[in-house]
């Protein structure tokens, strides 16, 4: 196959309204240039004095930064649609411009108008009331100013739906992968822009199998949020949070964000936040049980891991850290009181004194408010508030007081929250059956599986560590004590957005603390539950998921984009042997058959010839981004070594510090998860390699062999998989 050439890089101008659009073009591209011309004028931003003026013309000049990047590109389809008798044609771009002094504005992709152009529904009923009738969708492919193609999706004087949708959606696919994830504003399907609009406010698992565009749904979901028309649920890009599976992809997906306009977004692991959050940045992340599960051939021990790691991220489990708590600080409290001298202007010094039982009152009251800044923190709101009110503080008084109380609450607080650190808590529940017995949720059966520790056997680091799956613990002892949020300068504020990649892998207790760490149901869940690698951490089905996130709906993504029919086949070949869902549907995209390249088992170079000849192959074929997968990060570095003795320089990526910049990189299966390539060569696909009797093992070749949007190639020394033979 030879690659794929761009779709723009010739003009195709045998629609009959070729000429009209681009003069239409033209007016728009010349009425973008007079308004940025206007606003960077700084003579005729003037205001009423000299700082409105300033102001004005920083507004002014803002403004001309967000739109200079669309003059290229202002816009790539039009609708034309009848209101109340008049006819009217819209065009729609990634950034709205309104022409005060023309017809050539463009409404944005991300408004209410914008969606018309990518549902199905052919009539609406817009906000000034009547009826509107959609008559005609228009694809308009523009670079550099220039109008390429003028592809009709909808006519409704030509008999209706043209077929236009899925030839300009073939376009776009056929192109090679960049170095990034990219948006597909252009080419939003209809299920994925139902998907990407649903309510904001109410929090969505978007359920799709690989290459369904979920990832890419959710960073448009939170493009969308951030459009004004949301109102009251409208977030700041600076305050949402995206969490990603590993940072090599966390690093890859984020090149996304500018093109979406929203740049600030934080793109990052759960493992980062989580500690960044704990306040630990050295804590080692480690997930024995994975370690176990992959090495152990005993299966009642395999079982308790699964069993134990299961109920770790139980939703109970918030509960049973809550009591534990409730009882740690009430025996904390026993004893204390607090008695301090307070100086007041005017007046004869004051004695501020709580008993025992005022403080247990207090914390009784802290525990019922819950406060998302945390118990620590709600505790001495609540014993300043009563210091300013038994002592009558005057308003100008206020912080004078405060800060004479100040060192005593902070002592009193130390005495009773210090000894609670969430690492050290968590492991204190954990070893302790009358903590874990204390809330009544849990059976004794299960408190007993809790006491077990089947992961003895499983090395651990030598510097600080935690599990993965007692993670969430900890956080759970921490969103509690300390809060749990977007730290905002001192202050601790609910995330405005969060989006989950990679979904399955997180447990209903981590649901349960992402819900307290944003605004309610601003969560957006992206997943594949049977993709799922880490059962044991992840929910068992999404209803444990909307268990914990009220109105949670889930949403299902039915057809696959990424790869050709022949790649998308052969992912369904391995899927199928573990996977009993519906049959997914690819996009009927016909490419290269799949090369396989298979050596005698006793080679003298083993298969390292046959990969270097696989890469040249793909490189004849013109593809540029390239990625040959192994299944282990020592493989990765040691085929890189090796390779360059056949004249192939692939770039290593192996550990989580690399970045993938394009070009052709050698990286194993794990860093390889969704991510995406023009071409792929599976290296070792064999049953040494993948184990055909474990299931995880089958999964990783699955997502060896889906990372390829045109080309993929099987390499191994001895016979192939049986799967994929
Ligand atoms: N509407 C669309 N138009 C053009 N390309 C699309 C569209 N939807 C998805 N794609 C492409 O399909 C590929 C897969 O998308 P994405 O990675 O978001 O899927 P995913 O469901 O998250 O996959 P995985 O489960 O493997 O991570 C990407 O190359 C994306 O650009």
């Amino acid at each position: 196959m030879s690659a794929p050439a761009s779709p723009r890089s010739a003009v195709h101008d045998t629609h009959p309204d070729f000429p009209h659009e681009t003069a239409h073009l033209k007016g728009t591209v010349d009425a973008m240039l007079r308004q940025i011309d206007f606003w960077e004028d700084r003579d005729r931003q003037m205001g009423a004095d000299l700082e409105t003026s300033i102001i004005l013309a920083d507004e002014a000049g803002e403004h001309a930064a967000m739109l200079s990047p669309h003059v290229h590109h202002p816009y790539f389809g039009s609708l034309k649609v009848r209101v109340g008798g008049r006819e009217q044609t819209l065009y729609i771009g990634k950034h709205g411009f309104r022409d005060v002094k023309g017809p050539h504005s463009v409404v944005g992709w991300d408004s209410e108008v914008g969606s018309l152009f990518y549902s199905d529904a052919l009539g609406w009923t817009p906000r000034r009331g009547g009826q509107g009738t959609i008559k005609r969708r228009r694809q308009l492919d523009i670079a550099a100013k220039t109008l390429h193609r003028v592809t009709d999706l909808y006519d409704d004087e030509a008999g209706g739906d043209t077929g236009g949708r899925e030839e300009v959606l073939l376009r776009r696919l056929e192109e090679g992968s960049t170095a990034g994830m990219r948006d597909v504003v252009e080419t939003l399907q209809p299920e994925q822009n139902a998907a990407m609009r649903h309510p904001a406010g109410t929090p969505v698992i978007i359920q799709g199998a690989a290459g369904s565009g979920k990832t890419t749904i959710g960073f448009h979901r939170l493009a969308w949020m951030t459009n004004a028309e949301r109102g009251p649920h409208q977030a700041q890009a600076g305050a949402c949070m995206v969490l990603m599976p590993n940072r090599v992809l966390a690093t890859y997906a984020a090149r996304i964000l500018p093109e979406l306009g929203i740049g600030p977004v934080n793109v990052t692991t759960p493992e980062s936040w989580a500690v960044g959050l704990l306040g630990l940045e050295k804590l080692e992340v480690t997930d024995r049980t994975l370690t176990l599960l992959l090495t152990d051939h005993d299966n009642t021990r395999r079982a308790l891991a699964w069993r134990r790691a299961k109920l770790l991220g139980d939703a109970r489990m918030l509960d049973v850290v809550r009591t534990h708590l409730w009882n740690r600080f009430n025996a904390a409290l026993r004893g204390q009181s607090l008695r301090e001298e307070v100086a007041l202007n005017r007046r004869e010094p004051q004695v501020f004194a709580l008993t025992d039982t005022d403080l247990h009152a207090i914390l009784r009251d802290v525990f019922a408010a819950d406060p998302l800044s945390g118990y620590r923190a709600g505790f001495r709101r609540a014993v300043e508030a009563l210091a300013l009110s038994h002592l009558n503080v005057p308003d100008d008084e206020e912080a004078g007081v405060l800060r004479q109380l100040s060192a005593p609450i902070t002592a009193l607080l130390g005495r009773v929250f210090a000894s609670t650190t969430p690492v050290t808590e968590a492991r204190r529940l954990l070893g302790s059956p009358e903590a874990l017995a204390a809330s009544g949720l849990l059976t004794e059966r299960e408190i007993a599986l809790l006491g077990t520790d089947p992961l003895s056997g499983i090395p651990t680091p030598r510097r600080a560590h935690a599990d993965a799956t007692e993670l969430p613990l900890m956080l759970a002892v921490q969103a509690f004590t300390g809060g749990i949020g977007r730290q905002d300068g001192r202050t601790l504020e609910p995330f405005d957005h969060v989006v989950l990649d990679e979904a399955q892998d997180y447990s209903p207790l981590l649901y349960a603390l992402l819900g307290r760490a944003t605004r309610p149901g601003h969560l957006t869940a992206l997943g594949d539950l049977n993709q799922g690698m880490h059962g044991y951490k992840g929910p068992s089905s999404w209803e444990a998921v909307q268990a914990v996130l009220p109105g949670a709906e889930v949403l299902t993504l039915g057809r696959t984009y990424r790869s050709t029919r022949q790649i998308t086949e052969l992912g369904a070949r391995i899927a199928a042997t573990y996977n009993r869902a519906a049959q997914v549907q690819g996009v009927d995209r016909d490419g290269a058959e799949v090369q396989r390249y298979v050596a005698p088992a006793d080679a003298p170079h083993g298969e390292l010839p046959l990969i270097a000849r696989a890469v040249k192959d793909a490189q004849a074929a013109g593809h540029v981004n390239i990625a040959i997968v192994t299944r282990r990060a020592v493989d990765a570095d040691r085929l890189a070594e090796t390779l360059r003795d056949f004249d192939t320089d692939a770039q290593p990526i192996t550990t989580q510090e690399h970045r993938f910049r394009g070009g052709l990189v050698v990286l194993p299966v794990s860093l390889a998860k969704g991510l995406e390539f023009s071409a792929a060569i599976v290296s070792s696909a064999n049953v040494q390699t993948y184990d055909e009797s474990t299931e995880y093992e089958r999964r990783l070749l699955y997502v060896s062999a889906s990372r390829a949007l045109h080309w993929l190639a099987l390499v191994s020394a001895g016979e192939l998989h049986p799967l994929i033979a």
